[in-house]
């Protein structure tokens, strides 16, 4: 025995009615809530978001960078390369994280002329942000327009012939985070950021590498300035020595726990990459205390090193984008 839907449906009044209550049923079940479990990797920020932040910055500083600078520690001095800046605290950034650490800001400016769009207290996956945290800033550069970035950072070295206070370019990385699946790519793609599928290969600018490492033999800081292979891990716990020899086995030269998240978002932007490290400290350096107060030891080395980053290095860092800013904005 047919039900009512079933024989109403044999007429053609009856077929457009069924239809009808088809269309119905699917919009019901549209409109259901659905259930969301959010999880640190449900976090990310939809395009018209980053949209409504690059918009702000830009009309609350009337300037249109071209480029983006992001300040490692150590580093944060190098903002002071930047002229008539204008500082725009993350909390005021319409849905911009804040009132969290880093509580930082956004520093708009010129460099030499060149419109510049930079940060000191960037997202870092060690203090807790996921990924797609850690590259909104990258996000944000990119829709104010930035077409090249540079990106510094502290890090370990792994290659022994490294010493403190030594500066890496980097030619390529080994994204250790990524290989298990942590990845500022993750949540929905929108081709209006990049395409789904990308290529890593040559993400680091080859003529800017050049370029740095001239500018390097001009300012005279060759004899410490090194070009290498960089390794991101997640963090905040440091390696074990057997993971550092691990890492040279890869040919890794310095181990950091920042800046791929951001090259990666940085290049699939389309932006031209160029980035170094500062060595604060030796990768395989050994605890001094007692082996039960291993993490007590290392951070404590690591308070020390920072002291050991000599302050004619960090000055060595600044010449060195200032100089690169300004022989890229020549040439444009
Ligand atoms: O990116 P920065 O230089 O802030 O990163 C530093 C070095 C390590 O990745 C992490 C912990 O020391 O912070
Ligand atoms: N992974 C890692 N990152 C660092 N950043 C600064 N020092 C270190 C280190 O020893 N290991």
């Amino acid at each position: 025995m047919c039900n009512t839907d079933c024989c109403a449906s044999r007429s053609p009044i009856g077929k457009r009615m069924a239809a009808r209550r088809l269309l119905q049923l699917e919009e019901e079940e549209r409109r259901k809530p659905k259930l969301v479990i959010p999880t640190p990797q449900s976090l990310f920020y939809p395009f018209e978001e980053v949209e409504a932040m690059a918009q702000y910055v830009i009309e609350i500083s009337h300037i249109r960078p071209k480029y983006g600078l992001i300040c490692g520690s150590f580093l944060g001095s190098m903002i002071s390369l930047v002229e008539q800046p204008v500082v725009i605290p993350f909390e005021d950034i319409p849905n911009f994280p804040a009132g969290i650490e880093p509580n930082g800001s956004l520093v708009m400016g010129n460099v030499m002329g060149a419109p510049i769009i930079a940060l000191v207290d960037r997202f870092q996956s060690c203090d807790g942000f996921n990924q797609a945290t850690c590259a909104l800033p990258v996000r944000v550069m990119q829709l104010c327009g930035v077409k090249t970035i540079m990106l510094t950072s502290a890090a370990a070295a792994v290659n022994p012939r490294y010493g403190l206070g030594d500066i890496m370019l980097i030619e390529d990385h080994i994204n250790i985070v990524g290989m298990m699946h942590q990845t500022s790519m993750e949540g929905p793609s929108d081709p209006r950021f990049g395409s789904r599928f990308f290529s890593m290969v040559n993400a680091y600018d080859k003529d800017l590498l050049a370029l740095g490492l001239g500018i390097g033999k001009e300012i005279g800081i060759n004899k410490f300035l090194h070009r290498g292979v960089f390794a991101c891990l997640g963090g905040p716990v440091y390696e074990t020595l057997a993971e550092e020899r691990a890492l040279r086995s890869m040919d890794v030269d310095a181990v950091g726990m920042s800046l791929v998240p951001e090259v990666l978002a940085a290049h699939h932007g389309g932006l031209k990459i160029f980035s170094f490290v500062i060595i604060s400290m030796m990768a395989n350096e050994k605890p001094v205390e007692e082996p039960d107060k291993e993490t007590d030891s290392r951070t404590s080395k690591i308070e020390e090193v920072s002291l050991e980053v000599p302050p004619l290095r960090v000055q060595a860092c600044s010449d060195l984008i200032g100089r690169l800013l300004y022989h890229m904005h020549q040439e444009h």
